[in-house]
């Protein structure tokens, strides 16, 4: 394991199956609410996953009984610490702002750095999740819950406007505003089968923690068998056509593949797995060995 891994406070950080990081947040004693440190420790975090050849797949879950309720909602838990009560007489409103915009920016930055890294994440969902952590799913690649996931954009609701993601990646992740501007305006709590049928998230399990889990692990994996460059490649396309026309899409993929075809990883996928020197079944066996790519 990484030395990059260990000290973090409100984050776990295991490897789960070869090549797939387990990230779980971790304070079950406030429902992984999302304080001051958590903010800085997301940026830490994936800023040493975007650098780790070793992982191909990320996935996020919630330790104890909920995902995440959202922003530490009790005094003194966030980083704006005493800028939100306004300018003292030593500043003035314009120069409070400008510390504030760059507060908010910076928290901004711990969900956008999940969209940036290089590899999948997938978003294991059980019990609340609420506020913040609909915009950290939000900036996941996939988003998987179990039966009895309850979410909410919770924003409103606190008099706040959501400034971390939701308001930018939810209508792209779901396709219909009607339905986005129903929950965030509302602020209501919704279940499993209503974020399923607006394709907020693409699987729901039952089983519980450990069931959504198991889903989301089974599908990191067979993502980390696949080329990692291939995978990557595959993100920064999907990222990058997101925020481009499908010509700038084309040519942004043509310029990306004029490299990558040129990789053994397309002759090692084109192969059958038992014809390969060492790929084929070990005796007594009809399980094939994995097809072995490189790191990035
Ligand atoms: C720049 C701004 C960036 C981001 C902004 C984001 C905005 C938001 O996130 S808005 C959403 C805020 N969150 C909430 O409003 C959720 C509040 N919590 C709940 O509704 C419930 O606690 C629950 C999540 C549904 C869980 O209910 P239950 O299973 O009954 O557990 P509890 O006993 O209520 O909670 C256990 C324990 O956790 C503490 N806790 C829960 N949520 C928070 C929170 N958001 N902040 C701090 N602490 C929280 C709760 O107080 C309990 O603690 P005890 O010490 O055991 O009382």
């Amino acid at each position: 394991m990484e030395s990059s891994y260990v000290g973090f406070e409100t984050l776990a950080v295991r490897v789960a199956v070869p090549h797939v990081l387990h990230v779980e947040l971790n304070r079950p004693n406030r429902a992984n609410a999302m304080n001051a440190q958590y903010w800085h420790e997301m940026r830490r975090l994936f800023a040493a996953i975007a650098v780790d050849p070793e992982v191909r797949a990320v996935v996020i879950s919630g330790a104890g009984k909920h995902f995440s309720a959202g922003i530490d909602m009790q005094p003194g838990q966030q980083p704006t610490g005493n800028l939100l009560s306004g300018p003292g007489k030593n500043s003035d409103v314009a120069r409070h702002a400008l510390k504030l915009q760059q507060l908010v920016l910076s928290m901004q930055e711990s969900f956008t750095c999940i969209t940036r890294c290089p590899q999948p994440v997938i978003a294991a969902i059980h019990g609340a999740c609420m506020g913040g952590a609909v915009d950290l799913i939000t900036a996941c690649d996939m988003r998987f819950c179990s039966d009895c996931a309850l979410f909410s954009v919770k924003e409103v609701a606190v008099g706040l406007c959501a400034d971390v993601g939701t308001l930018q990646r939810l209508p792209r992740v779901v396709g219909n505003q009607s339905w986005v501007r129903d929950i965030c305006y509302s602020a209501r709590t919704f279940g499993a089968a209503e974020a399923k049928e607006f394709g907020l998230v693409s699987k729901v399990c039952s089983g519980g923690r450990e069931g959504i889990l198991a889903a989301a692990m089974e599908a990191a994996a067979v993502i980390a068998a696949h080329s990692p460059l291939a995978v990557t490649g595959t993100k920064r396309s999907l990222e990058w056509s997101q925020d481009h026309s499908v010509a700038d899409g084309l040519a942004h993929v043509a310029l990306w593949n004029s490299a990558a075809l040129m990789t053994k990883d397309l002759m090692i996928g084109a192969r059958p797995p038992d014809r390969r020197k060492g790929g084929a079944a070990a005796e007594g066996t009809t399980k094939p060995k994995r097809k072995l790519y490189s790191n990035l």
